[in-house]
């Protein structure tokens, strides 16, 4: 049955007028509720383009939430599947004990991949994790006439006083945001200046847009000078950078485990020895001819695997594309692995992470929500991710030292 057999005549009514053009699928919820917009939406698309939408007509989320907070045009929703990887041992400062990853994919092979590094991780005692530094940033661009308004303008930004009052400005507009550090950027006439924020659980990118519009009217009022745009692309937001890569954006964590040599032998068929030489040549080396940013095998894979199963924002994929995996021999024979993320950018409040069943997920991590501690539910998810990126490291890498990558895909993923 299609769409628009399952109308009443009041919803008939209105897809005509759709379909006359009186209507627009956007204005369509001035006539009706968003699961009805929804359904109206697809009835018209089923008739204009002669297809059929049932599947994606299948969600169980909250209609009304979704399309206020995280949609606009809803007509359904698309499946991925998910799957789990695990348990994991992790001992970070706020991921402690065993998890069981969510991974949402549909390459055959990551999932069975990311389990096979978490089991040898989690035999050899675990992955250690720690948060290095935690600044989510936004960087608006300033335009000034002349070199010497330019070098004013920086030198004020640089006062302890102006950082003050900035502080006080952004904060007021967030009860969790806080702004941490201002630092500005210089190329001819031009200032950005890269405000870093703590977002406590928040990934941040809503409350410090708002925290630093906040900021550039202070600006304008102080200094005359209004703002070209308020993200002038040194945030950086969503694009690969070397900034984000050298300073960070939200969470920079490192993972380490040390791989017995026999484990690596019984679990990952191959030697400690294969394991670095293959490493350092393709993720070292290769990854340096290639002019990479990110010097790892496959870690966005985990990264969007993760977010996409947390409600993350899936275009942080980007940033968390920029790791550097290392595997260096032990004196003892073990291999020491770790993957160092500059930029894990995630929340467990705000964004995709409310709707059912990316808080499941959550749930299964136990970090779903505001933590007890304001923030520390959001750092536990950094380290869970960074520990699930090392997983997936070492079982890629050990596939491609054993000589087993395509074998592996041919059997699970085609
Ligand atoms: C596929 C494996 C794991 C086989 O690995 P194996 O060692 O031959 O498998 P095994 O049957 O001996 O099992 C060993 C362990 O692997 C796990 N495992 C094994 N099978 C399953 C399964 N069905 N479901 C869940 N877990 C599984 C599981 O943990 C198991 O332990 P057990 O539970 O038996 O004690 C291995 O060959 C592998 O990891 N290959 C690499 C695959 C991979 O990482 N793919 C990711 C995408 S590649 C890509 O997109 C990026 C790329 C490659 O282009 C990037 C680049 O340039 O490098
Ligand atoms: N605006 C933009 O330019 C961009 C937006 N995005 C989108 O932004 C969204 C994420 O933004 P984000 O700001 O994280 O989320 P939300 O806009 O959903 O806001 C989260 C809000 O939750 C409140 N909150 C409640 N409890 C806590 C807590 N424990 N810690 C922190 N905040 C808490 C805060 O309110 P309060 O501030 O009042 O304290 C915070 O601002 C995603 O949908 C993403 O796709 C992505 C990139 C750019």
């Amino acid at each position: 049955m299609s769409t628009t057999d399952k109308l009443t005549a009041d919803e008939k009514a209105l897809l005509e007028k759709m379909i006359s053009g009186e209507v627009s699928l956007r204005k369509i919820e001035e006539y009706a509720d968003k699961d009805g917009s929804a359904k109206l939406r697809r009835a018209y698309l089923e008739a204009n383009k002669n297809i059929s939408l049932d599947h994606v007509s299948t969600y169980t989320f909250d209609t009304e939430t979704v399309a206020k907070k995280n949609i606009e045009n809803l007509i359904g929703a698309v499946q991925i599947p998910l799957g789990v990887a695990g348990e994991i041992t992790i001992k970070g400062d706020y991921a402690k004990g065993n998890y069981y990853l969510p991974l949402a994919t549909t390459e055959g092979a990551l999932v069975a991949s990311v389990n096979r590094g978490c089991s040898i991780i989690t035999k050899s005692g675990g992955a250690t994790v720690r948060v290095f530094k935690n600044q989510m940033t936004r960087a608006p661009v300033f335009k000034f006439n002349s070199l010497e308004e330019t070098k004013d303008f920086y030198d004020w930004v640089l006062l302890p006083e102006t950082f003050d009052k900035m502080k006080k400005t952004a904060d007021a507009t967030t009860r969790f945001g806080e702004l941490l550090e201002v630092q500005p950027f210089v190329s001819g006439n031009n200032v950005h200046l890269r405000l870093g924020f703590d977002t406590k659980d928040a990934m941040g990118m809503n409350m410090i847009t708002i925290a630093s519009e906040a900021i550039t009217k202070l600006i304008a009022d102080e200094k005359g000078v209004p703002c070209v745009s308020l993200s002038g692309n040194m945030c950086t937001d969503k694009k690969p950078t070397a900034i984000n890569a050298i300073l960070g954006r939200g969470k920079t964590v490192v993972a380490e485990a040390r791989l017995k040599a026999s484990f690596v032998q019984e679990t990952l068929k191959c030697t400690p020895e294969s394991m670095f030489d293959a490493n350092y040549r393709k993720n070292l080396l290769g990854s340096m001819r290639a002019g990479a940013l990110g010097f790892n095998a496959h870690a966005a894979n985990i990264v969007a695997a993760i977010f996409l199963a947390c409600g993350q924002d899936p275009a942080h994929v980007v940033e968390g594309s920029l790791c550097i995996t290392e595997m260096d021999l032990a004196d003892n024979g073990d291999l020491i692995c770790s993957v160092t993320m500059p930029a894990v950018e995630v929340g467990t409040v705000g964004g995709g992470t409310s709707i059912a069943t990316q808080q499941e997920c959550l749930k299964l991590l136990g970090v779903a929500g505001a933590g007890a501690v304001p923030g520390e539910n959001a750092l536990a998810l950094s380290e869970i991710v960074t520990a699930a990126v090392l997983a997936g490291e070492i079982s890629l890498v050990a596939a491609q030292a054993a000589g087993h990558l395509a074998r592996a895909h041919a059997q699970l993923g085609r």
